[in-house]
Order: C-alpha cells, then sequence, then structure tokens
C-alpha cells in the first residue's frame, strides 16, 4: 500500500526513525515529530542526545534501521534530489585547511542548480552575491574559508544554505563559537525566512534563546520526549527530564532578590546547560534579553 500523500503545509515528518551506527551504538530509537513550513523549530537536548545523528537521518547521510522521513509531503530521498534541502553542518564536521575561497564555498550551494561541468552561470554568480550580502560577508568572498572567525565561518555557512534556495534549512548549533550580535543577525535573519515560507530546525545549545525565536520545540534523548508549539514543549519540568542532572538551576528569591523580601516572595529560576540560560520569573518565563526583570 502506498504512504499517504501529506499536506505539502508538513515541513519535515519523521516517523519512528531508529539509526544505528556500525558499532551497534543505537543512537536514536522510535523518534517520531511534525513541524510544518513557515516555521522554526529548535531541536534541544544534551551533549550525546541524538540531535546531530537527527540530522543526518534526515539528510541520508546515516542508514535509517527503522521508519521513515518525508520531506515536504515527499519521501526524504526525493526531496534532497530535489535539492530542497539545505544543511549546516557543525564546525567541528567541516575541514578548514581546505584552500577554498569564501565565494567558492557559497558557490557549493548553487551545484544543484548546474549541470554535470558545474560551470556558474550569471544568474549563479549574482545567487552567491545575493547571499553573502545577505549575511553581511560581501566584503570576505576573496578571502580563504580558513582564515575567517568561527562566527564569520558560520554566516558563510549560511550563505551557502542561501544561494542554495533550499525551502529545508537544517542548522546544526549555529550559535556555538558566535559572539551575541552575529548571534542576534543570524536569527533576525531566519525570522525573515520563516516568513518567506522556510522551515528550520536548529539545534542548539542556548536554551534562554528558544522561546524567543522558535516557535516549535523538539526535546530529544535518544528519542523524541516531546515536541510542539515551544509554549507548551519548553517548559521546567520538560526541561528537567531532558536534562536529567545537566541541568544546572539556579532560584533565587528572598533577600538575594528583592530589597522588600517580606512582602515579595517571588523567585527567579535560571536554568542552563552553561550556554544562554533559561530564565524564569515567577511561573512566567522570559526570553532571555541579558536583562534581569525586578
Ligand atoms: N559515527 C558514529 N559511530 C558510532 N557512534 C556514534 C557516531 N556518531 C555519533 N555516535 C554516538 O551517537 C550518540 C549521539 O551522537 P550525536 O552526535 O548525534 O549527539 P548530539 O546530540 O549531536 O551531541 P552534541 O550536543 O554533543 O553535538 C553519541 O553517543 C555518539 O557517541
Amino acid at each position: 500500500m502506498n504512504a499517504p500523500v501529506l499536506p505539502v503545509a508538513t515541513g519535515i515528518d519523521v516517523r519512528d526513525v531508529t539509526v544505528t551506527y556500525r558499532n551497534g551504538h543505537t543512537a536514536l530509537r522510535d523518534a517520531s515529530f511534525s513541524i510544518p513550513t513557515g516555521s522554526i523549530t529548535a531541536l534541544v537536548g544534551v551533549n550525546g542526545s541524538g540531535k546531530s545523528t537527527l540530522f543526518k537521518a534526515i539528510m541520508g547521510f546515516v542508514p535509517l534501521a527503522k521508519g521513515s522521513v518525508s520531506i515536504l509531503g515527499e519521501p526524504a530521498g526525493r526531496a534532497l534530489k530535489r535539492n530542497v534541502v539545505s544543511y549546516v553542518p557543525q564546525a567541528e564536521e567541516v575541514d578548514w585547511n581546505f584552500p577554498v575561497l569564501v565565494e567558492d564555498v557559497v558557490m557549493m550551494g548553487r551545484y544543484g542548480h548546474m549541470n554535470f561541468l558545474r560551470w556558474p552561470r550569471r544568474v549563479d554568480h549574482d545567487k552567491v552575491a545575493a547571499a553573502l550580502a545577505r549575511v553581511g560577508m560581501a566584503d570576505y568572498r576573496k578571502r580563504q574559508i580558513g582564515e575567517l572567525s568561527g562566527g564569520q565561518k558560520k554566516r558563510v555557512f549560511l550563505a551557502r544554505a542561501l544561494a542554495q534556495e533550499g525551502r529545508v534549512i537544517l542548522l546544526d548549533e549555529p550559535f556555538t563559537g558566535v559572539d551575541v550580535r552575529t548571534e542576534e543577525s543570524i536569527i533576525a535573519l531566519l525570522g525573515a525566512l520563516r516568513e518567506e515560507g522556510h522551515v528550520m530546525l536548529v539545534s542548539t545549545h542556548n536554551l534562554g534563546s528558544v522561546p524567543r525565536f522558535c516557535d516549535r520545540t523538539v526535546l530529544i534523548n535518544r528519542t523524541v520526549l516531546a515536541s510542539g508549539p515551544t509554549e507548551e514543549v519548553f517548559t521546567r519540568s520538560n526541561l528537567e527530564q531532558a536534562f536529567g542532572g545537566v541541568l544546572r538551576q539556579f532560584t533565587l528569591g528572598g533577600e538575594e532578590l528583592h530589597e522588600d523580601a517580606e512582602k515579595d516572595t517571588r523567585q527567579v529560576t535560571v536554568l542552563t546547560d552553561d550556554e544562554r540560560p533559561f530564565v524564569i520569573y515567577g511561573d512566567e518565563a522570559t526570553p532571555d534579553d541579558g536583562e534581569t526583570r525586578k
């Protein structure tokens, strides 16, 4: 029997996915979630919980022992051949010693639009220039990629994803090693891409940023623990379940927080796995904007 055709509003649908590496380690078991187009989804979990494995499973880089992935309503293999999925890997996965210019890295995003000779046309050069301009890296196009800072490299890989013009963008820890300003500009760019109807899955340890820019969240720890709208999934109890003992928690109240401690019993709780923390003021979660409300 044929699988049901999903409406195109479904961006990524992961069904009962199990991934077992060749050494016998099962990094993901029966993982299921679904995310719509026009959305940004955070992928959150401890080190080793299977975030990169999930990206690799979606990209077809590792075989599925079980389950299926569909993208924009069609089987992942077909969508990948149509070049609709862009992948921004973790910095550690890239060989930065490879001598290649910034503009050549971004041009790689155009390969799927070229014939087998990979001879760039005017339109390809224009798309590369536009993508570099959009991430604020136009002035660096003739630089060797290995000479750039961590944040600049991330922006170049984002430009490669933009040049590819895929509707689906997977970003593996795009904020690691970038300063707050670059993080803000990446978040603004992702927001604009959401408005354009893209679907983005973003793994991150910056818990404090998640409620601010991700409308949906998938919590994983070797399987999907919870998934859905951020306000429903990104709760203190779910985070405690996902992170177990790894999550640090500080609760400040009374004299530490208020001069009028006798009357004011409200508390601030800070949850962090050591990057940007998630701050809960009383019972209410506040986006981390660098300030503590009082
Ligand atoms: N090629 C591989 N062969 C065998 N085991 C692997 C391989 N790659 C990853 N693993 C294991 O699979 C598990 C999940 O790893 P994965 O890289 O997906 O985690 P992650 O959530 O992305 O972690 P991090 O937050 O540290 O990036 C880990 O236990 C890891 O050691």
